[in-house]
């Protein structure tokens, strides 16, 4: 497949989630134009570490790869990668580099590629901006993959804004169930707060201050090392009816001098309950997550998306194009503003699941009932 990095966002997201279907599918990957959309565009060091975990995990062989290249190729290899046998890849993202974007770029392949089971150890930032942190990978992206029966567990090895550890350990999948959370059938059942720094001062925050029945926080001091000062507020909230949707705010240097962390806290967690009342079951940043694997999985899946959305962010439509190019067969539906709130996404994916189909297989049936009608 040849992907071109400048289209829809034009950032690290084109280049994981190709890395991701090109190892899950086995084809040749040529990416061009890598980052074209960002300021300093081409590889930085962070994404440079995705390619190596997809290659190594793979089995799979790259050229290009240097910080600042903007064409990477990635050859299919022998698929003698981290196949059947037990044990662990590492994966170092450098410093600050989002251990979680790392995992996606894999996260397909590690757990729909039947490769059977290995852990993934993750060095690099595990709270990061403009990232998923660790916690809202294991507070909200792995529990919604949970429900759809692919049961995986993270680990807070070392918490770090940067030279921080996680540990994947993959569960397996008993059967691959699609996604139906489409209706939203209450409001918040609880809602978890992690907030946790670095060069900060220990404080207190008084739940009634939350108005918070079932609010649950869980403070750290103490972030690890690589920042001089940071701060950051994770707001998880699990909604009745099966939803859970993921707020943050993370702040940096001098920014915290005049900052009360208390009221950063008080001010995320209104602002989970605000996202709540939209009306949405998934927010927006976890659902361009979740889309793939809802392409991959056989028949109708369906989440409600609200919330926030980040100004000019256009991930959902990149994933949503680049599923609709690349997994040939998937069929994706946007209903926007829906009764009761939020965006509607109803997929038909192809039925991947397990590594009983090849990607090339799907291609090929694709192919054929297009011949066909
Ligand atoms: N605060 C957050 N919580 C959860 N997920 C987030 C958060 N911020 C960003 N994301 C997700 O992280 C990914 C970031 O994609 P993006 O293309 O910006 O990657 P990137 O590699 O940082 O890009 P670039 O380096 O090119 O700026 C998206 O999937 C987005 O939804």
């Amino acid at each position: 497949m040849h992907v071109s990095g400048d289209r829809g966002e034009g950032g690290g997201q084109v280049l994981r989630l190709s890395l991701a279907l090109s190892s899950l599918f086995r084809q040749e990957l040529m990416l061009s134009k890598i980052r074209a959309g960002r300021s300093k565009p081409g590889l930085r060091k962070q994404h440079i570490s995705c390619v190596t975990l997809v290659a190594e995990y793979a089995g799979m062989v790259w050229e290009g790869g240097k910080v600042g290249d903007v064409e990477l190729t990635l050859g299919v290899g022998d698929d003698d990668g981290c196949t059947k046998e037990a044990g662990v890849t590492v994966a170092d993202a450098g410093g600050a580099g989002s251990t979680a974007l790392m995992l996606q770029s894999v996260l397909p392949l590690y757990t729909l590629g039947g490769r059977g089971k290995r852990d993934l150890v993750l060095k690099g930032g595990t709270n990061c901006a403009f990232a998923p942190s660790v916690e809202h990978v294991r507070l909200c992206l792995l529990p919604i993959l949970g429900l759809m029966g692919i049961v995986l567990e993270c680990e807070l090895v070392k918490r770090g804004f940067s030279f921080g550890e996680i540990r994947i350990t993959n569960n397996g999948i008993s059967e691959l169930k699609n996604l139906e959370l489409g209706e939203r059938n209450g409001g918040i059942e609880s809602i978890q707060v992690v907030a946790c720094g670095v060069g900060v001062e220990e404080f207190d925050v008084d739940v009634e201050e939350l108005q918070g029945v079932g609010v649950d926080i869980d403070l750290k001091v103490g972030g690890g090392k690589g920042k001089a000062k940071a701060f950051h507020c994770v707001c998880v909230g699990r909604l009745i009816g099966g939803g859970i949707m993921s707020t943050d705010v993370l702040l940096e240097g001098k920014k915290l001098d005049s900052t009360s962390l208390t009221e950063v806290v008080v001010k995320c967690v209104a602002e989970m309950r605000e996202m709540a009342a939209g009306g949405g079951n998934v927010d927006y940043r976890t659902a361009d997550q979740l889309l793939v694997f809802m392409a991959l999985c056989g028949g109708r899946g369906i989440i409600r998306v609200g919330g926030k959305r980040d100004e000019g962010c256009k991930h959902l439509e990149t994933v949503i194009e680049m599923l609709q190019e690349f997994v040939s067969g998937v069929r994706i539906e946007v209903e926007e503003e829906v009764e009761g709130g939020g965006m509607i996404i109803r997929v038909d994916g192809v039925g991947f699941g397990g590594g009983k189909k090849r990607g090339r297989e799907v291609q090929e049936e694709g192919e054929e009932e297009e011949v066909a009608s």
